[in-house]
């Protein structure tokens, strides 16, 4: 059994606020307590408050404790990031050079490449590879401060790959200090034996994949773009997964807007991700549906396109979560620091509002806000120390990897 942890003189970001999905001034309330302190014990956040406060309750056992003085640096919950495909074979550094070239995402992947490729190396990997290239890239999850992931599926487009996607998930789960987030994503593109024969696919999928996905994800996600999927056959599938108890969440308006924030709100996604060509109405729409905006500024930049407006759809009533979409075509980066600074530079999030995005509303965007994304009594023991002395610094000093101690549970797995 580890040791208690207590770690005392931080500035602790607690995030501690309004229960549930939080926009406008709630975005920006982060708990702050100056010179505070927390007691980690059997996983669990056993205390939070000022030093003083800690030292009356739990300073007569501070002997049996891990004691780690912050000396004034940030303390922050663990980051969670709710949108990856972080497992996947292969690498796909050809089609970024391609890319730079002027060939555009989409062109390569309606010739075969991008997601199609990813497929193909997916395909061919055993279950033992999938594995072991995800468990490094979660190894450096947690070195960027993040200790829950999301990951879907959809880089199988068969049964069979799809399967051993989501095992593998399960199994990293249970093997590794991450908490990872299971999400089947089947409609993630039409593979080529259904070329012609999209709505077949669409079928298949409904009958035969949802059923078995069931037993092992919690979400069910669409890529609803031209040229993927439409929103009926979108619609389609997220009605259909609800009937299995998959929670909807869609790959909405990244590429052209195509009414994807529209129907998120009309299904009731949970998320809808990307939204660099939201429209207005969508976005409106989202707001009076409560759908989390999930908005991946790395993948804009990436693709060298213009960043979602977050700062609007906070504005105008939307909760933002933010997130790495750590994947092989568009944002192969596991660095949800860096993703943060973009959510300011890219989409004028605040500093404080970039935090609340990577921490409470990230972890209500995967339902997991009553376990994980603050500092509260009774939570994971799921902590960030950070080399920095506000959580402003964090923002600013941008490109640099902040982190110092990470706790998984109440352990220190990282420093
Ligand atoms: N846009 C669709 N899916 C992924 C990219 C997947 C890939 O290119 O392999 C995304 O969220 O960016
Ligand atoms: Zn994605």
């Amino acid at each position: 059994m580890a040791k208690p942890v207590w770690i005392k003189h931080a500035l602790l970001a607690t995030l501690k606020g309004q229960a549930g999905p939080r926009s406008g001034a709630a975005m920006s309330e982060l708990g702050i307590i100056e010179d505070g302190s927390l007691w980690l014990e059997d996983g669990i956040i056993q205390a939070v408050g000022t030093t003083d406060d800690l030292a009356l309750t739990y300073g007569g056992r501070s002997g049996e404790a891990e004691v780690v003085d912050a000396a004034g640096r940030l303390v922050t919950p663990g980051l969670v990031d709710p949108h990856t495909h972080v497992v996947y074979g292969g690498s796909r550094e050809g089609e970024f050079e391609k890319r730079l070239q002027g060939v555009s995402y989409m062109e390569i992947m309606n010739a075969g490449g991008g997601i199609h490729a990813t497929m193909r190396m997916t395909r061919e990997a055993s279950e033992e590879e999938l594995y072991d290239q995800s468990r490094k890239r979660l190894d450096a999850f947690l070195v960027h401060g993040v200790t829950t992931v999301e990951g879907k599926s959809g880089y199988g487009m068969d049964l069979e790959t799809e399967m051993k996607q989501l095992e593998v998930m399960k199994r990293l789960n249970a093997e590794h200090p991450i908490d990872l987030v299971p999400t089947f994503m089947g409609a993630h593109a039409v593979p080529a034996e259904y070329k012609g024969r999209e709505d077949e696919y669409v079928d298949h999928l409904i009958e035969k994949m949802l059923p078995k996905a069931a037993g092992l994800a919690e979400f069910n996600d669409v890529f609803c773009e031209r040229n993927v999927f439409t929103p009926e056959q979108s619609e389609r599938i997220l009605e259909a997964g609800k009937r299995y108890g998959l929670t909807p969440k869609i790959h909405a308006d990244e590429i052209v807007s195509y009414g994807g924030a529209e129907l998120a709100a009309k299904v009731g996604a949970i998320s809808a991700e990307h939204l660099l060509k939201a429209s207005d109405e969508g976005i409106e729409a989202m707001a009076a549906a409560g759908t989390i905006a999930c908005l991946l500024p790395a993948t804009a930049l990436y693709l060298r396109e213009e960043a979602a407006e977050g700062r609007k759809m906070i504005d105008r009533g939307v909760a933002v979560a933010v997130s790495t979409d750590c994947n092989p075509g568009s944002s192969p980066t596991v660095s949800m620091p860096l993703v943060m600074n973009l959510a300011c530079i890219s989409m004028r999030l605040t500093p404080a509002e970039a935090l609340a995005a990577a921490t409470y509303n990230a972890a209500c965007a995967i339902n997991r806000q009553d376990r994980v994304g603050s500092l509260e009594t009774g939570k994971g023991a799921d902590v960030v120390l950070w080399g920095v002395h506000s959580y402003q610094e964090l923002q600013y000093l941008f490109g640099v990897n902040h982190v110092e101690s990470v706790w998984k549970n109440g352990e220190r797995v990282v420093g």
